[in-house]
């Protein structure tokens, strides 16, 4: 939905795309969870998707049963749910207050109409009616809302009305399984496929007590008792009487153990509903005694050998077919069961009789193999369909009430659902004709609701432009020309009528109905029609013949020569009793052919629901497969689309399927009114002020109609921005209207409103990003200065620490090597002079002296290093100037130099290359180790270093060369 507005929106917009669809989901879907939404109208926006989402996520919470507006949608469990339907819910359901505020149910559809009735407001008469395709529960649920009807409808005041009331009431319910025997089978999609349709009808007295009923039944598949499917089985009453019956009945009806059917096919599978006990049973309360049971059940028999006959080709064409060997027997028993002669039987399974002529002269000839079968299958079929229809009146006299006693009535409808097979007859025709008509009846009711909706919120309904299948119907049944006359005409001329030529006839006559198509590939004539609920392409081979269902003559003159009591009754000798199926005259087609019956029969029903109040029950089958907690969307879409659901969701998208409370759409859509915030109401519709200008608002809306009216007066020129580019006259409408609780709005207005929601929300978004940026950027620069100034502080602090730490180390060994230096001048001296008693003036001693010559001696002893730096650099001092500079440095007594003597180096070279003394006094041999550490070894020649005071005693010889 929101890809349509993308064409107008911008990038961000659109990127952002799968978050708003999201938001936007939750904003229209509310809180709830979509398995607790009762309603599917509820669920916002109504589309495919959501419907299915929602159904999917009540199925499997156990919720099997959900509103759709005025229909209730029933998904078969699968599985059995006793609480579900026990008397105990149903009173319940009945005694309540308001039954619709409880969870939907087949019981607040049941109560509805059963208050309806009560209520005596016209119409009083009530519909329900149940569709959907096989297997979907309509049976099931048609059975519990007459379980409901018999405990909620049955409350007589005396004992003995009581007693009457609870007859009927199990008489009704008994003639459930008499039908489903006679009218049901096991098929590919149902084990208890119902092979007709049914409307019965719940008569009600003046007091709402349930007095009777009556069934109509609609389209037996009577071939079913001649052909079935591969897979698929007869009717259940003939599996009944074959595995139910009593050693006496089998000898009486022939029926031994294991004997073999060619009608009866997969007898070795058993289902629940092979049970004869309870068809005997409830026949019997029907009124039906066992005599006539056992008529009706050797009848059945006769029927089962008539179906083990077979013929021969026969090669002469003047001679009738040759019986097969096993068939003969076959022949004698169904002859007996059904009170036949056998040769009359055989003749007329042979044997064609024509009149022609002015005189009626009697032709006879023989059939081929194909026609005998034709004809043995069509004795069969009669039998069974006059049969069926007998038990029908027999249910109906036993549980009719007498006119009187009834005056209004709940009709029950179960109708076989909108069917599409590949290949599909005029079965499907008639199945899908039925559908159409029922479909039409719903729409017509379903707008009828959502007008009222429209009325009680205050809307005129002309707002909704939706066309009805009308067209469709035309097609099929319509008047001059349609589908239904053309078949039934080519019935009427009794020619031979090819597939091909009825096909061109459809197309040539009908040429332009848009319901109408032709698939030109298909090699197999055939016409498409156009359903509501999808084409469906019916094949034109026997059509017409099947339309015809022709009985020859002679079936039902045999028939009427029976001698079984039984028979007797279906097929009465008297004039009166001439059978629909014989040719008024000869030449002639017959009269009523099966689409004119059921037309006829369709358009009574339609009549008899078109005097009621309709209420709609959408059976639905979860899987093919019929398991429990299996949910298959696309099987369940199928479904939704043929029961007219989706139709529905169409309609309701004609109209305005958005429906939004002025509280959620005043909060969700409030900030649009920044957008356009002088927006000009002029061309918003004029049904808003309408609206309000006619019936006041309430109270607390009164807070909320001027910020509607804002921001609904800005949809026109958000309308003009997104169609600037389009066509500008789309933008002066804008569908939307504001009800008294609800804005009501098609999905593009909401797409718009969305779309300028969006806009905002970027806008704002983009101003909300600036501001936080310009904010964190300056919080970033704040941060960055004070951690400059945090960090030059720290940086500083650090740096004086360092400093001081290092100028007390310096100051630690300053005066460590102070201390040595002192002790070093100290030994050096005692060690060169070695005089220690006597005392050179001048020189150094560790005695004690005055403060003036320590001192000195310190200063000498700081600067000899210089000194001898100086005497030795090889540029500066020269010759006696470097001898001063020695004995300054040395102290060597500069009065008498004669006792010492200083050789320096060479003019062009540096440094002192010796000094001697001459020995002071006597001479003394000091033979004293040195108390000097290494005073003995000659240190490592290096120019840079003095490392000691004796080295000036030695031979600089190599350090000056080195
Ligand atoms: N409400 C239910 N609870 C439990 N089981 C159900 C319910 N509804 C249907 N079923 C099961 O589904 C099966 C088919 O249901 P049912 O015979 O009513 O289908 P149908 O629509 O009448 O089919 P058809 O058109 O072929 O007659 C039933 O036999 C039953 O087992």
């Amino acid at each position: 939905m929101l890809q349509q507005v993308n064409g107008h929106s911008s990038g961000s917009v659109a990127q952002n795309l799968p978050l708003l669809r999201e938001g936007l989901q939750e904003f229209l879907g509310g809180d709830t969870p979509l398995h607790q939404l009762d309603d599917l109208t509820k669920v916002n926006p109504v589309t495919l998707e959501t419907v299915l989402r929602c159904l999917q996520a009540r199925y499997m919470a156990d919720k099997f049963y959900t509103n759709a507006g005025c229909t209730l949608v029933a998904l078969n469990p699968f599985k059995p749910v006793p609480p579900l339907y026990t008397p105990e819910l149903m009173r319940e359901y009945h005694a309540a207050s308001q039954p619709q505020k409880l969870k939907p149910h087949i019981f607040t559809v049941g109560e509805q109409s059963y208050r309806n009735v009560k209520s005596l407001i016209e119409p009083v008469n009530q519909s329900i009616v149940v569709s959907g395709e096989s297997g979907a529960g309509k049976t099931w649920t048609s059975r519990c809302l007459m379980k409901f009807y018999a405990v909620v409808a049955a409350s007589p005041a005396s004992w003995e009305s009581h007693k009457i009331a609870e007859r009927i009431e199990q008489r009704i319910l008994n003639s459930n399984p008499v039908m489903e025997a006679f009218g049901n089978a096991c098929t590919l999609r149902n084990n208890n496929s119902s092979r007709f349709g049914k409307f019965i009808q719940l008569q009600m007295n003046s007091a709402q007590q349930m007095t009777g009923a009556a069934v109509q039944t609609y389209l037996l598949e009577k071939t079913r008792v001649a052909c079935q499917a591969t897979n698929e089985r007869n009717f259940h009453i003939f599996y009944q009487i074959c595995k139910g019956a009593s050693e006496d009945e089998r000898l009486q009806w022939h029926l031994p153990e294991g004997a073999v059917f060619s009608w009866l096919p997969n007898p070795e599978k058993t289902l629940e509903e092979d049970c004869f006990e309870v068809t005997r049973e409830a026949m019997l309360h029907l009124g039906i005694d066992t005599p006539t049971q056992s008529n009706i059940f050797k009848v059945l028999a006769g029927l089962l050998h008539l179906g083990n006959i077979w013929f021969a080709d026969s090669e002469d064409e003047t001679q009738p077919c040759q019986l097969m060997e096993d068939a003969k027997c076959s022949l004698r028993t169904s002859a007996l069961l059904l009170q036949l002669q056998e040769d009359l039987l055989l003749e007329t399974l042979r044997i064609r009789t024509i009149k022609a002529g002015k005189q009626q002269q009697v032709f006879r000839k023989p059939c081929s193999q194909a026609e005998c079968d034709t004809r043995r299958d069509c004795l069969a079929k009669l039998v069974y369909a006059r049969l069926f229809d007998w038990l029908v009146s027999v249910i109906n006299s036993s549980i009719c009430a007498d006119p009187d006693t009834w005056t209004a009535f709940i009709g029950l409808l179960d109708v076989y659902g909108f069917e599409s097979f590949p290949d599909n007859s005029l079965e499907q025709l008639c199945i899908n004709y039925a559908n159409e008509k029922l479909q039409q009846h719903f729409v017509a009711h379903y707008m009828r609701a959502q007008q009222e909706e429209y009325a009680v919120e205050g809307l005129e309904w002309s707002f909704v432009n939706y066309q009805d299948n009308q067209i469709c119907l035309d097609l099929i049944e319509g008047s001059p020309i349609s589908i239904c006359s053309l078949i039934n005409e080519e019935c009427r001329l009794n020619r031979p009528s090819s597939a091909a030529q009825l096909q061109t006839r459809i197309e040539s006559a009908l040429a332009g109905s848009p319901c109408l198509g032709h698939n030109k590939l298909s090699r197999e004539p055939s016409f498409i029609v156009m359903h509501f609920a999808g084409p469906v392409r019916y094949y034109t081979a026997g059509l017409v013949e099947k339309n015809k269902d022709p009985v020859p003559p002679e079936l039902t003159g045999l028939l009427q020569q029976s001698h079984d009591p039984l028979l007797t009754v279906l097929f009465p000798t008297n004039s009166k009793e001439k059978t629909q199926e014989e040719p008024s005259g000869q030449g002639r087609a017959p009269a009523l052919t099966v689409v004119s019956k059921f037309k006829a029969s369709l358009e009574q029903l339609l009549q008899v629901l078109h005097s009621t109040t309709p209420h709609y029950i959408r059976c639905i089958k979860p899987n093919s497969q019929g398991q429990a907690q299996t949910f298959l969307r696309e099987e369940v879409l199928s479904q939704l689309e043929a029961c007219g659901l989706v139709e529905t969701i169409h309609i309701s998208a004609a109209g305005f399927p958005i429906r939004i409370s002025h509280q959620n759409f005043v909060e969700r859509y409030g900030l649009l009114r920044r957008l356009h915030p002088h927006a000009s109401s002029s061309l918003y519709c004029q049904s808003v002020t309408k609206r309000t200008s006619e019936c006041p608002p309430p109270a607390e809306e009164a807070t909320l109609q001027p910020l509607l009216q804002d921001i609904l007066h800005t949809l026109p020129a958000l309308m003009q921005t997104v169609t600037t580019h389009n066509d500008p006259a789309e933008a002066t409408t804008v569908p939307v209207h504001c009800g008294r609780t609800k804005v009501f709005m098609t999905d593009s207005v909401l797409e718009l409103l969305e779309c300028g929601r969006a806009q905002v929300l970027e806008r704002s978004a983009r101003c909300i990003q600036y501001s936080w940026r310009r904010h964190q950027h300056r919080k970033q620069e704040l941060q960055r200065q004070a951690a400059t100034l945090l960090q030059a502080a720290v940086r500083s602090w650090l740096t004086r620490k360092h400093i001081q730490r290092l100028h007390t180390a310096a100051t630690v060994i300053k005066h460590a090597w102070q201390k040595w230096r002192t002790r070093m001048a100290f030994l050096a001296s005692k060690e060169l002079d070695g005089i220690e008693e006597k005392q050179t003036p001048g020189f150094v001693s560790c005695s004690p002296q005055p403060p003036a010559q320590t001192r000195l001696l310190g200063a000498i002893t700081r600067l000899w290093p210089l000194g001898l730096v100086l005497a030795n650099s090889g540029t500066g001092m020269r010759g006696f100037q470097r001898k001063l500079v020695v004995c300054a440095c040395l102290q060597l007594p500069s009065s008498s130099p004669s006792n010492y003597n200083i050789q320096t180096a060479q003019q062009d070279q540096a440094g002192v290359t010796s000094i001697r003394a001459l020995p002071q006094g006597s001479v003394k041999f000091h033979c004293r180790k040195s108390p000097l550490q290494y005073a003995d070894t000659c240190p490592e020649p290096s120019p840079c270093t003095v490392s000691g005071f004796n080295q000036i005693l030695l031979e600089r010889h190599k350090l000056i060369h080195g």
